[in-house]
C-alpha cells in the first residue's frame, strides 16, 4: 500500500473533485474547467486578495507554473528548479527546495518550470539540468533523484510531469541543440525507468544509449543520418484521457531549422502522438506540420473533449497548434475532424486535406534555401516574411475547455517574422538552428489575443485584445468565468459567454503562469503566479524591446470572496 496522500484514483477523478488540485492540467484530460460557482460573473466583483507568497531573490523570473493544492497544502515550483510547500490557509511556507544546478546547463527559453506532481507522500518535479526529483511532500526530503538525460548534450526539463497509474510520465527539452526527443514512463515509487518512447524514427531500438524497449523503426521519413540529432522535444509534457487510455504528447521542432538539410516528413517532430501508457507504443500519430520549415513545432496540449456535432458525440481531442491552425481530432483513432486558423496567416498552407490530414503547402512561403544565395551575407538565404512567427500562434501556455458552454479558451498571438536560413552542422551542446529570424508585431494595438473558440465550426465566439503578448494558461470555471494573466501583471476573470472583462488585479510583475480555483472550509479560492520571463523577453525581436521595461520577479497570489 501507497503512503498517505492522493491516490491513482484521486489523480484520475481531479477534475471531479473541486477541493484539490492534484493534475498539471486541473485534470488528466487537461481541460483546466472546475465545476465551483460560488465566484461567478456577479460574485467576483468583490473578490480580493488573502495572502501572497515571494519566491524569493535570485534568477526569480519566467515564472510559467500551475500550483497543486492538497490537503491544505499548495506545492508550487519557481523558477530555477525550485519547489515550495506553502499552507494554503496563510502562506506560511512549510519547506522549500532547491534544486542544485550545474554550470553549463541550456535551456533554450528561460530558467522556467511549469509544475510538479504528486501521488502517495510523494511529490515529483522536474530540474534544468534533466533531472526527474521526487521528495518527500512532508519534509521536502529526497526520496529519489534520477538522471533523465544529459544536460551537456543540451538536454533540459521544463514540463511538469503527469501519473498515470503509478507511472510518472515525463517529456524533454532541447530541440534547438540537436537532441532527440522522448516520452519516458517511471515506477513512481522507485523512480526505475519502465519503458521510453523516442519521438524519431530512425532512434526507435535505443535512446542515448540505453536499451529502449521499442522495437526499432527505419528511418524512412529523413535523409542520411540526421535522425539521430533530429530534434521533436516533447518539451510540454502530457495529458490522459482514461476512456481510451491514452497519453497524448505533441513533439516539438524538427532539428535543424533549415528545412533543405532535412528533406522529408521528419516523423515523428511536429505532431501529436497517442501513446500507451502500459508500454510506451505509439497507437496513432498526427503530424501537425510535416518537414517543419518555421520552428512551428507541435508541442502544443492535446485536450479530450466530447464533440456533439450533428446529433452525435465523438471522443475527440483539440490543439491550438503553434502554426496557427486549431485542430479537432478524433482521439480513438487520430482521424482530423477539422483544422482552422485561429490568427493571421501569410499562407504558408492555404488549408489542410480532411482526406490526408495533410497541410496544402505554399511553397513561395517556405524559408528559401541558402544554396540559392540572395540572403544579406554570405551562406545566408533570402529573408521571407511568414506569420505566425515562430513564437507560434499560441505557444506552450495552456488553453482551457468548458463542458458548459462547449467552447475553447485560447491564449493566441498575432506575430509574424522575418526569416532566412543559414548553414549548420551539429556539434554536442552548441545551438542547432541553421536559421535567423527577427519577430514583429503585425498590429499597432495589440499582440495577444484570448479567444473563445467553438470547436464545431472553429469560429471565433469573442476576443479580447490585449497589448502585450499573451503568455500565461487559462482556467474555465462554471461560475461562467475565464481567468488568464497578462504580461502587463493582471490577473483578469471574463464572462465565458460574451467575453466582457469581469474582475481584475495587478500582481506587481507580469502573469506567465496558470491560474487554478479550489475550495477549502466551504470557501472558493482562486491562485496565480506572477513572475514574468519566458521566451519572449529572450527572442521577441521588436517585441521584446517594447515589454523589456516589465520588472520580474516570483509571488504567489491567493483570492477569495471576503466573508459574508
Ligand atoms: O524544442 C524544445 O526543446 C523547446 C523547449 C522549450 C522549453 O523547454 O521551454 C521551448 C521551446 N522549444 C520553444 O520552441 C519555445 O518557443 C519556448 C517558449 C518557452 C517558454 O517557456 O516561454 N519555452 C520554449
Ligand atoms: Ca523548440
Amino acid at each position: 500500500a501507497r503512503a498517505a496522500g492522493p491516490t491513482d484514483q484521486d489523480i484520475q477523478k481531479d477534475a471531479e473533485t473541486p477541493g484539490d488540485v492534484l493534475t498539471y492540467g486541473m485534470g488528466l484530460q487537461g481541460q483546466r474547467h472546475s465545476t465551483l460557482k460560488t465566484i461567478n460573473t456577479e460574485t467576483i466583483k468583490k473578490m480580493v486578495p488573502v495572502w501572497a507568497f515571494s519566491f524569493g531573490g535570485e534568477k526569480q523570473r519566467g515564472q510559467e507554473s500551475q500550483p497543486l493544492v492538497h490537503d491544505g497544502v499548495i506545492y508550487v515550483t519557481g523558477s530555477y528548479s525550485r519547489l515550495f510547500a506553502l499552507d494554503a490557509r496563510t502562506g506560511e511556507k512549510k519547506w522549500q527546495y532547491d534544486a542544485r544546478l550545474p554550470e553549463g546547463i541550456m535551456p533554450c527559453c528561460d530558467v522556467v518550470n511549469r509544475g510538479a506532481a504528486i501521488l502517495g507522500d510523494k511529490v515529483y518535479f522536474g530540474t534544468l539540468d534533466a533531472r526527474l526529483v521526487a521528495l518527500n511532500k512532508d519534509t521536502g526530503k529526497v526520496v529519489w533523484n534520477k538522471k533523465v538525460a544529459d544536460y551537456q548534450a543540451g538536454y533540459s526539463m521544463t514540463a511538469a510531469p503527469i501519473i498515470v497509474n503509478g507511472k510518472i510520465i515525463t517529456g524533454n527539452s532541447g530541440g534547438e541543440f540537436g537532441v532527440v526527443g522522448a516520452v519516458e514512463a517511471r515506477d513512481a515509487e522507485t523512480g526505475e525507468l519502465v519503458w521510453t518512447r523516442p519521438t524519431v524514427e530512425g532512434n526507435m531500438g535505443t535512446l542515448n544509449g540505453k536499451e529502449s524497449t521499442m522495437t526499432g523503426t527505419k528511418n524512412a521519413s529523413w535523409t542520411g543520418d540526421l535522425w539521430q540529432t533530429g530534434g521533436g522535444a516533447t518539451w510540454l509534457g502530457g495529458t490522459y484521457d482514461a476512456e481510451t487510455n491514452s497519453i497524448f504528447f505533441g513533439t516539438g521542432n524538427p532539428a535543424p531549422w533549415n528545412s533543405h538539410l532535412r528533406p522529408g516528413d521528419n516523423l515523428y517532430t511536429s505532431s501529436t502522438l497517442a501513446i500507451n501508457p502500459d508500454n510506451g507504443e505509439i497507437k496513432w500519430h498526427f503530424q501537425t506540420t510535416p518537414h517543419d520549415g518555421w520552428d512551428f513545432d507541435g508541442v502544443n496540449e492535446f485536450i479530450s473533449f466530447d464533440l456533439k456535432k450533428d446529433g452525435k458525440v465523438i471522443k475527440a481531442g483539440a490543439k491550438a497548434d503553434r502554426n496557427g491552425y486549431f485542430f479537432v481530432i478524433d482521439r480513438t483513432n487520430g482521424k482530423l475532424q477539422s483544422a482552422t486558423p485561429f490568427v493571421t496567416q501569410t499562407s504558408w498552407a492555404t488549408g489542410f486535406d480532411l482526406k490526408t490530414g495533410r497541410p496544402i503547402y505554399n511553397d513561395a512561403n517556405r524559408p528559401p534555401n541558402p544554396m540559392d544565395g540572395g540572403g544579406a551575407a554570405a551562406g545566408q538565404g533570402k529573408p521571407i516574411f511568414a506569420a505566425p512567427s515562430f513564437l507560434g500562434g499560441k505557444n506552450w501556455m495552456p488553453m482551457a475547455y468548458s463542458p458548459d458552454t462547449d467552447l475553447f479558451y485560447v491564449p493566441a498571438n498575432e506575430w509574424g517574422m522575418d526569416i532566412w536560413n543559414e548553414a549548420i552542422t551539429y556539434k554536442k551542446g552548441a545551438a542547432y538552428l541553421g536559421a535567423g529570424f527577427t519577430i514583429k508585431p503585425l498590429f499597432d494595438d495589440y499582440i495577444g489575443a484570448l479567444r473563445a473558440i467553438d470547436p464545431k465550426t472553429g469560429k471565433i465566439v469573442w476576443e479580447y485584445k490585449n497589448p502585450a503578448p499573451l503568455w500565461g494558461g487559462v482556467l474555465t470555471t462554471a461560475g461562467n468565468l475565464v481567468f488568464t494573466g497578462t504580461p502587463e501583471g493582471y490577473l483578469k476573470a471574463f464572462d465565458a459567454k460574451t467575453g466582457a472583462e469581469v474582475w481584475k488585479f495587478n500582481t506587481g510583475s507580469g502573469i506567465v503562469g496558470s491560474p487554478i480555483t479550489w475550495e477549502m472550509d466551504g470557501e472558493q479560492y482562486v491562485s496565480i503566479v506572477s513572475g514574468w520571463g519566458g521566451a519572449v523577453p529572450l527572442w521577441g525581436g521588436e517585441v521584446a524591446k517594447k515589454v523589456k521595461d516589465i520588472n520580474q520577479g516570483g509571488m504567489l497570489w491567493v483570492f477569495k470572496l471576503p466573508k459574508a
